[in-house]
């Protein structure tokens, strides 16, 4: 029956079309899914909650930006140029820093800076400045700390990070001279593991792995009170200082562990609290499971790009005596943290510190 019906040459062209129409749609219909529904990586580059960013509001007033709401986009919007307008008749120039990222080392200072690379309206100073905190560098003056600035414009926020601001007593008085509007970034973590992430860095064999304790007149093994990574992470006495200068609502403060863990939420709220568009989502990160950590992948290309093998190295373990004498010094300075933070961190004891 089926050769009779395509006996005619007019028949067998109709079947071939048909066919061909049909595997066009077939076609179609897989290149849609894959944008929209596959997980992780391999989906389209724009297939997330992306909406046309709203203006950025240099005035910064938080209630005027709105987060995206609504149906997903189902088709691929403009590209990576698109999601940031210079203004017109503008030329890029040098400018101070409107946000800094003021510690604490080994806490996540980088990650925190290198994720808010990716946002287009965000330029980065492309080293640690060390300016308020080096005498070499602040005797150098303001104008040279501007000078060493990326080129921006003015609907930009450059941001620099310098890990030992937070606690050199001159920055946050300083800060405050170069613009009372700064907004500051503080990446923090549990102290007891900022102190392992720090003796990591020593030798396994060293003895300065261990520079933390000491032994008292009468044999006993204690903390050694006045070891500097340790005052770093007292973390009170750093966040007073700067209540002097600037108000609490000003200053972000963020659980690096948090930023390890869940870099999406984390990276959304400091977006919010720098009033810049809400740009960043999950297509920004990939868990690298090799690794353990998020990568980033930037607007501009699909290849995740992790940080160097200096971050995300192997801490020390101690033994439970130890731990318990580190974390009963700490809890005294935490908790007064968390009361003049008017919110708590989950730092107490882990298996791995
Ligand atoms: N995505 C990603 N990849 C790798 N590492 C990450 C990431 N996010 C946060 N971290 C954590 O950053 C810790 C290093 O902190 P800092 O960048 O502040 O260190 S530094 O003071 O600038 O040297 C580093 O500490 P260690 O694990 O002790 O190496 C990491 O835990």
């Amino acid at each position: 029956m089926i050769s009779t019906v395509f006996t005619s040459r007019k028949s067998k062209a109709i079947a071939i079309w048909c066919g061909v129409l049909l595997l066009v749609l077939c076609f179609h219909f897989y290149v849609s899914y894959q944008r929209v529904e596959l997980p992780g990586i391999g989906r389209s580059l724009y297939g997330d909650n992306y909406r046309d960013p709203p203006p950025y509001n240099q005035a910064g007033d938080a209630k005027t930006i709105k987060r995206p709401t609504g149906p997903k986009q189902t088709t691929p919007p403009a590209g990576p140029k698109q999601l940031y307008t210079p203004p017109k008749n503008e030329e890029k120039k040098q400018r101070f820093p409107k946000a800094l990222i003021v510690g604490t080392g080994k806490c996540g200072t980088r990650a925190l800076i290198d994720y808010l690379n990716m946002h287009p309206y965000v330029t980065i100073a492309k080293r640690e400045m060390h300016f308020f905190d080096r005498d070499e560098n602040w005797s150098r003056g303001y104008n040279w700390y501007k000078s060493q600035m990326p080129r921006s414009y003015s609907n930009q926020m450059t941001i620099e990070k310098s890990p030992s601001y937070v606690e050199h007593p001159r920055t946050p008085s300083a800060v405050r001279r170069m613009s009372k509007d700064t907004y500051i970034l503080w990446v923090v973590k549990d102290p007891v593991v900022r102190l392992m992430s720090v003796m990591a860095l020593q030798d396994e064999n060293s003895n300065l792995r261990h520079a933390y304790l000491e032994y008292s007149r009468d044999g006993k093994l204690q903390i050694r009170k006045e070891y500097y990574p340790l005052w770093r992470g007292e973390y009170v006495i750093h966040l007073r200082r700067w209540l002097r200068y600037f108000p609490l609502a000003q200053i972000h403060v963020l659980d690096g562990t948090d930023l390890v863990k869940d870099p999406v939420t984390q990276i959304q709220q400091v977006e919010s609290f720098l009033q810049l568009p809400p740009l960043l989502g999950p297509r920004n990160f990939y868990f690298n499971a090799s690794k353990g950590f998020y990568c980033m992948v930037p607007f501009s290309t699909t290849t995740p790009q992790c940080l160097g093998s200096s971050k995300g190295r192997k801490h020390p373990v101690i033994n439970d005596t130890v731990k318990t004498m580190l974390y009963d010094f700490f809890r005294p300075y935490n908790e007064q943290f968390f009361k003049l933070l008017g919110k708590r961190f989950n730092w107490e004891p882990k298996e791995r510190v």
